[in-house]
């Protein structure tokens, strides 16, 4: 059974320590003491609110499900320990130097940096991009105003332009845009929408390309402990980790 150090105690934690059948947490990172201590009194995990404390311990692989920030601050050094690192908060790799650089100590390593679907669905046969680049690649978010702590009387565009800036203006809500780009080899073009009427949270995918034309539409339904994240991305996590050591390999 894969052992697991969990990065974030919020809501992804939650869902994954409370659903961890076919792995074992044994560790959870937090820089709130109270959320470290009773998530792992919830999956029987060891709480730390120190992370070098925190990598002593006995796992495999971290999970981070904290936020950009956190990405930036630590990611080098689970890969330096040793470890794979499974990232949710991709929007940390839209910074191109920082990318180049924690892929460098990976091959460096023989370590992985593992980025999940998320919210979206596609990412694996969105990499022929990276062999036939889309002439068109738009993610149209839609989210409740809430959920990106604002209200709004009607349908209202808050950003327009590519997913590297979008991620410095919304980090905690358009991670899934960086890892769109990531998958097709370019930086994906944004539209953030909010809208009273949602109750989810929506992503329409746009891509163009030599191979066709794509549209993808996902109704997320939030997750219970954080609106803005959908439930979907928990699930996105989850489903990495039980194929991790799953012979049988399916998607690109
Ligand atoms: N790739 C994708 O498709 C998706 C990515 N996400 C991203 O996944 C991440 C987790 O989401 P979710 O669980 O809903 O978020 P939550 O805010 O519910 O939980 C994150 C937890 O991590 C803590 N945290 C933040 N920064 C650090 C840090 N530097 N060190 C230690 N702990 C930290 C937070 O504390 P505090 O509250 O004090 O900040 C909080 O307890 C977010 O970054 C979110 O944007 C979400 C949905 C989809
Ligand atoms: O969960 C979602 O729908 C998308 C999200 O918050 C993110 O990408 O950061």
């Amino acid at each position: 059974m894969i052992k697991i150090g969990l990065l974030g105690c919020g809501n992804v934690g939650h869902i994954i320590a409370t659903n961890a059948e076919s792995i074992q947490v044994t560790a959870v990172f937090d820089i709130i003491p109270g959320r470290a201590e009773e998530l792992a009194a919830l999956c029987h995990a060891q709480p730390y609110t120190d992370f070098d404390a925190f990598m002593q311990d006995d796992f495999s692989i971290v999970v981070e499900a904290a936020s950009v920030d956190a990405v930036r601050i630590y990611g080098e050094a689970v890969l330096r320990s040793g470890r794979d690192i499974a990232v949710l908060s991709a929007g940390a790799l839209a910074d191109d130097e920082f990318r180049e650089h924690l892929v460098e100590v990976a091959r460096e390593m023989g370590k992985k940096i593992r980025i999940p679907s998320g919210a979206i669905i596609g990412l694996d046969n969105l990499k022929v991009g990276q062999i036939s680049p889309p002439r068109q690649l738009l993610l149209r978010t839609t989210k409740p105003p809430a959920s990106l702590g604002m209200t709004a009387e009607a349908p209202t565009e808050i950003f327009k332009g590519l997913a590297h800036e979008c991620i410095k203006q919304y980090p905690k809500n358009i991670n899934v845009a960086v890892a769109l780009g990531l998958a097709a080899g370019r930086d994906a073009d944004v539209e953030l929408w909010v809208d009273p009427a949602a109750e989810r949270n929506t992503h329409e995918i746009f891509v163009e390309g030599d191979f066709g034309d794509i549209y993808v539409r996902v109704r997320n339904v939030p997750s219970p402990g954080n609106p803005a994240t959908s439930y979907m991305a928990a699930l996105s996590i989850l489903t990495l980790l039980k194929n991790l050591e799953n012979p049988l390999v399916v998607g690109t």
